[in-house]
């Protein structure tokens, strides 16, 4: 019997800031070689999963414009089922789920909210499901649906190299951010294809980046910047019209591949103030950095709670 089994349970999943990206190359593949900072932020989606027999997966809050078998969410739970029957050929084992979702994460914004509402679902339902897979499995079965699918995974803020996936944790200061976005979402696959995209900023390494690396430096253009945002001010003017307004008031720049741009505060008081005068038309909130991702602790917090209960029935 899964102890898990007709309950129901609450996750989140964070967004993420590329505090800089930096394009170091280009694969034999095509997929770019990245350096980035990743750093959460305490502003996340909420995933709702009730445990159920048998193997169905239900998603019963389809995502407008994303059909329920491209959805991240079941496309992550399916794998995971796969991966499982691999390993287990046990007909009564429990993998079905009914899984809802309350995205307040803007898509295609750069904050990675496809990627970490699958990794909720890996990290959740390997508890949920028992099937015990280590996290470094869960990061490699991750890393097939999505670049930025392991960081969310391990749940620690990292230097990443390769295409995201190669982690040298870090703890940059935790910042208030005002987040803000012009209406309009940018396709990551549209950015790495462009003539446009600087390609060849010198590698850092980790070394060089634990050794050096001060919250400090961190708009300092020479040192840090995002590569990205090179190319996406060149075609996108909502996002660079933002940028040129933003900076006049705090240090800003663009995460991931855009739309969301970052201006970084000490306390969460200046951000709303700068939140309060942003032009119209202009989505936004204001969240705190997060060096620890908030999915790791409440996954303990359930473990914990079902073993504690368990001690006390037997
Ligand atoms: C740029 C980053 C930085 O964190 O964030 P986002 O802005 O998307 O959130 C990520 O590396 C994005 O990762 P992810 O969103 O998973 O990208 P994928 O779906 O794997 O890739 C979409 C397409 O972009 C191109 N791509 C992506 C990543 C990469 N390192 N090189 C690439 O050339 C590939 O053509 C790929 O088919
Ligand atoms: N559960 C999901 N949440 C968000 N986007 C999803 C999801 N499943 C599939 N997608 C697709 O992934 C694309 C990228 O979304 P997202 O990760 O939010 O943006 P970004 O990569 O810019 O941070 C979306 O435009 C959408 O088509």
């Amino acid at each position: 019997m899964n102890k898990y089994t007709g309950k129901t349970f609450q996750f989140p999943s964070p967004a993420k800031l590329n505090l800089f990206l930096h394009v170091v190359g280009q694969r034999k593949d095509g997929y770019h070689e990245l350096e980035t900072l990743f750093q959460f932020l305490n502003y996340s989606d909420n995933i709702e999963i009730s445990v159920t027999e048998g193997t169905e997966i239900t998603l019963l809050t389809p995502i407008e414009g994303v059909k329920n078998d491209d959805n991240l969410i079941v496309k992550a739970a399916r794998l995971l089922q796969e991966k499982i029957c691999l390993i287990n050929t046990n007909p009564l084992v429990v993998m079905g789920a009914q899984i809802r979702v309350n995205k307040i994460l803007p898509m295609g914004g750069g904050l990675g909210g496809g990627s970490s509402n699958a990794a909720t679902i890996l990290v959740a339902l390997n508890l949920l499901w028992q099937s015990d897979f280590s996290t470094e499995k869960l990061a490699e079965l991750g890393l097939s649906l999505g670049a930025d699918v392991p960081i969310f995974i391990h749940g620690f803020s990292a230097f990443a190299q390769g295409v995201g996936e190669q982690l040298t944790p870090a703890t940059p200061k935790e910042y208030w951010y005002l987040v803000s976005k012009p209406q309009i979402s940018i396709a990551t696959a549209s950015v790495f294809s462009s003539p446009d995209l600087p390609r060849d900023t010198p590698q850092l390494t980790s070394d060089n980046f634990n050794q050096y690396y001060r919250d400090e430096y961190l708009f300092d253009n020479h040192k840090y910047h995002n590569d990205c945002q090179t190319m996406v001010i060149k075609h996108y003017d909502e996002v660079a019209n933002l940028l040129a307004w933003l900076v006049e008031y705090a240090p800003s720049r663009m995460t991931g591949t855009g739309a969301c741009v970052f201006s970084r505060f000490s306390s969460e008081k200046e951000a709303i103030e700068l939140q309060k005068k942003l032009p119209n038309g202009i989505y936004s909130f204001v969240a705190q950095g997060q060096n620890k991702s908030p999915l790791i602790s409440v996954v303990k917090i359930i473990e914990n709670r079902q073993n504690e209960s368990n001690n006390w029935l037997n």
